[in-house]
C-alpha cells in the first residue's frame, strides 16, 4: 500500500510536518498550498526537503473555484492555474487537486464543466501534469462524486481524473458502492478521513471534526472496499481537518495516521477475500479472554498502604517472586502484583510517576501473534531482560508509558505463577470478600489523548466501542469512552479529562500523565461482599443521602432495598439489560480507587452514577491535597 497524508492534518511548521510524516513511515504527502505560502523558503527548498526525507509529493491542493465561470473570470481562472502549474513543476509534483466550486459566479452545467476540464487537461498535458477533480459535499453545483465522475467522463482527457474523498461521499450518505462503476485509471488519488456521527453543517463538520479512519463512525472500510474492487493501486492519502490535531503533537498524529491506514487495510483484506488489497498480511485482532493481572509499581511505604487496602478488600498475599521484590495478592481469579524492585521498568515508573498500576497482563490466544500485530501497527515492543529462569512475556508499551503483557496457554507462559512465585502463608487472616474477576479497568488521560488510545486498542484487539458519554464532575466535563468485547474479557473505560480541576484531572496531575485510575472487581453478591469488607475495615465511599432519595423516586424501588443500599453505600442502576450495583473505595490522595460491581444481566458501566461518585470522592480527598489540586489551572 502506498500511503500519503495531507500537511493540513498535522500541526507545526512545514519542516516539522514533513519530518513527522517521514518519521511515521508515510511514502508521500499532499502539500496544502497554505503551508507553502506561509513557509519562508522557495519551492526548490521545499522540494529538496521532501526528497531528503525520502517522501514523494503526491498532490498540490486545493485549487478552488475553477469550473463553469463566465468570462472574464473564466480566463483568469486558467491564468491562475498556469501559475500554479509552474509552482507544481518547481515543487516536483504532477497532480493538482481541483475541488468543486463554491463560487456564486459559477454557472454550473455538466457540459460547461466538462469543457473547462478538457481545456485544463490540454494545458496540464503540455507540462506532463494531471488534474484531479473532487466533489466537496457542500459544492455549489457539484457535491456528489457521481456528478464529478460524469464531468470527468465527459471531459474525456487522459490528464483529467477524479479525487475521491471518503468524507465527502460518506458524510452525505452517498452509497460508496457507486465507486465500483468507475475505471481505476480515472481515479487519480484516494483521500481518506473518518468523523464522529454528529448532525451538523457539512462544511463545519468537515473542517473541524474529521479524524483518522477507525476513530469515527463513518463506513470508511466499505468505501475502501469499493475502491479496491476497481483495482485501484495508487496512494491512500489521509486528509484530516481536525482542531485538536492542529494543536496536538505532530509525531503522535502522524503515527496514529499510519496506524489507522495499516489497520484499515488489514480489515479490508480480511473482508474481501479474492480481491487484491494492497496490504501485507498480519495476525488478526486479538480476542482478550480476561485480565490476567494488574501490576503496581511502589516503594515499601506505598506497597504497605496498598497491601492494607487489598487486605481490606479481602485479598490474600499468596506469593513472593523467587528472585525479585515482587508480591502477589490473590482473590478469586484476580491477581494483583506489587513490584517494589529498585531497578527495571517498575522502578523507573515509580521514580517518574509515583506508585501506580503501571502494567497489565491480558489473556490472549497467541501472545506472540498479538505482539507481532502490535508491532505491525507501530507499537513499541517492551523487552526487559528477565532474571535467569524467569519467563519472557511478550509485551508492548501502552498508553502513558505503561506496559501491556500478553499471556497465553503456551508451554512457557501457562505456568507463570507457579514458575516465578513461591507460595507464602499470609499472616493477615482477614475474610475473603467474594471478589471474582476484574470487571473493567479505567484509564484516565487528557482529552486530546482519547482518540489515540481508542485507535491503539481498537486496532490491536477485537473490541467494539460504545458511544462516548459525558460525565459531569463538579470541576468540569470528562468524556468517557468504553471499549469492550462481547464476552466481557476486555472492558476498558477511557476517560478524557477536559481540565485539571476534575477528579480525573487531579489524577493526571498527581501521576504526571495518563494511567489506570481505577480497577473494578466483580462480586456475585455485593451485599455479602459489602458486609465482609466492612468487617475487614474497608471504608466505603460515603454517598450523599440525596442520591438515595432520588433513586427511590427514579426507579420506584422498595423502601427496604433503598435502605439496604444506603446502609452499604451502594450505588444502583437499571436499564433494559438488567440491574447494576456498585461499591466504591475512597480515592487515595493520588486519585486512584477501587470499584466493586455486581451485574445482574446489566451491560453498562453505571454512567448515570458517575457524577455522584465523583462528587463524593472529591469530598473524601485529603484536605491538604484538595485546595492545591483544585486551584491548579
Ligand atoms: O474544506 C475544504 O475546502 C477542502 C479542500 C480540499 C479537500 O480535499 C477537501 O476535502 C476539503
Ligand atoms: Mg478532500
Amino acid at each position: 500500500m502506498k500511503t500519503s497524508i495531507a500537511t493540513v492534518s498535522i500541526s507545526g511548521t512545514l519542516p516539522e510536518k514533513i519530518a513527522a510524516i517521514a518519521a511515521a513511515g508515510f511514502d508521500g504527502l499532499e502539500l496544502f498550498e497554505q503551508d507553502f505560502l506561509t513557509f519562508d523558503g522557495d519551492a526548490a527548498t521545499v522540494r529538496r526537503m521532501i526528497a531528503d526525507h525520502g517522501l514523494r509529493l503526491t498532490v498540490f491542493q486545493p485549487f478552488r473555484d475553477f469550473e463553469t465561470l463566465p468570462e472574464p473570470q473564466r480566463q483568469a481562472a486558467f491564468d491562475r492555474a498556469e501559475r500554479k502549474f509552474d509552482l507544481m513543476q518547481e515543487l516536483d509534483t504532477d497532480l493538482m487537486l481541483v475541488c468543486s466550486s463554491i463560487s456564486p459566479l459559477a454557472l454550473g452545467g455538466i457540459d460547461r464543466a466538462a469543457a473547462d476540464f478538457h481545456e485544463l487537461g490540454e494545458r496540464a498535458a503540455r507540462r506532463g501534469l494531471k488534474v484531479g477533480y473532487e466533489a466537496l459535499c457542500w459544492g455549489r453545483h457539484v457535491s456528489d462524486h457521481r456528478d464529478a465522475w460524469e464531468i470527468v467522463r465527459r471531459a474525456d482527457h487522459p490528464s483529467i481524473g477524479l479525487v475521491l474523498d471518503s468524507f465527502h461521499t460518506l458524510a452525505k450518505g452517498i452509497d460508496p458502492q457507486t465507486i465500483r462503476a468507475i475505471p481505476k485509471d480515472k481515479i487519480f488519488i484516494i483521500q481518506l478521513a473518518d468523523a464522529p456521527l454528529i448532525h451538523m453543517d457539512l462544511l463545519h463538520w468537515s473542517r473541524h471534526l474529521r479524524n483518522m479512519p477507525g476513530e469515527g463512525d463513518l463506513q470508511v472500510g466499505a468505501f475502501v472496499q469499493a475502491v479496491c474492487a476497481t483495482g485501484y493501486d495508487g496512494y491512500f492519502s489521509l486528509e484530516i481537518f481536525n482542531d485538536q490535531f492542529r494543536g496536538g503533537s505532530a509525531q503522535v498524529v502522524a503515527h496514529d495516521g499510519k496506524r489507522s491506514l495499516v489497520q484499515l487495510m488489514d480489515q479490508v483484506r480480511r473482508d474481501l477475500p479474492g480481491v487484491a488489497v494492497p496490504a501485507a498480511p498480519m495476525p488478526d485482532r486479538a480476542l482478550v479472554h480476561g485480565v490476567e493481572f494488574v501490576e503496581f509499581a511502589a516503594d515499601e511505604t506505598r506497597a504497605a498502604a496498598l497491601g492494607e487496602a487489598l487486605h481490606a478488600l479481602g485479598f490474600r498475599k499468596s506469593g513472593r517472586h523467587r528472585s525479585k521484590s515482587v508480591d502477589l495478592y490473590r482473590q478469586g481469579q484476580i491477581n494483583i502484583v506489587v513490584n517494589t524492585e529498585r531497578q527495571g521498568m517498575a522502578h523507573s515508573s515509580f521514580v517518574a510517576r509515583g506508585a501506580s498500576a503501571y502494567a497489565i497482563g491480558l489473556q490472549v490466544d497467541d501472545a506472540k501473534a498479538t505482539l507481532e500485530r502490535a508491532v505491525a501497527l507501530g507499537a513499541t515492543p517492551f523487552d526487559q531482560e528477565p532474571n535467569p529462569g524467569d519467563i519472557r512475556m511478550p509485551a508492548i508499551r501502552g498508553i502513558g508509558g505503561s506496559v501491556i503483557y500478553f499471556v497465553d496457554r503456551s508451554a512457557d507462559l501457562v505456568q507463570l505463577w507457579e514458575h516465578e512465585f513461591v507460595n507464602v502463608e499470609d499472616s493477615d487472616r482477614r475474610a475473603d470478600g467474594g471478589l471474582e474477576r476484574i470487571d473493567h479497568v479505567a484509564q484516565t488521560m487528557f482529552i486530546d489523548e482519547l482518540l489515540t488510545s481508542l485507535l491503539f486498542y481498537t486496532s490491536l484487539f477485537a473490541v467494539k466501542k460504545l458511544p462516548m458519554v459525558d460525565v459531569v464532575d463538579p470541576g468540569g466535563l470528562v468524556r468517557s469512552q468504553v471499549i469492550e468485547n462481547e464476552r466481557g474479557g476486555l472492558r476498558l473505560t477511557l476517560n478524557g479529562a477536559e481540565n485539571r480541576r476534575t477528579l480525573a484531572g487531579h489524577f493526571l496531575t498527581e501521576l504526571f500523565g495518563a494511567g489506570i485510575q481505577h480497577i473494578a472487581l466483580s462480586s456475585s453478591d455485593i451485599f455479602r461482599t459489602a458486609s465482609a469488607l466492612a468487617a475487614n475495615g474497608f471504608k466505603p465511599l460515603a454517598v450523599s443521602p440525596n442520591y438515595y432519595d432520588d433513586l427511590a423516586a427514579r426507579f420506584a424501588l422498595p423502601p427496604d432495598l433503598v435502605r439496604r443500599l444506603a446502609e452499604a453505600s451502594l450505588l444502583y442502576d437499571r436499564d433494559d439489560s438488567g440491574e447494576f450495583f456498585q461499591l466504591y473505595s475512597r480515592a487515595g490522595d493520588d486519585g486512584f480507587f477501587f470499584e466493586i460491581v455486581e451485574r445482574r444481566g446489566y451491560k453498562g458501566y453505571g454512567a448515570a452514577n458517575a457524577p455522584f461518585r465523583i462528587a463524593a470522592q472529591k469530598r473524601s480527598l485529603p484536605p491538604v491535597t484538595l485546595p492545591r489540586a483544585l486551584t491548579q489551572p
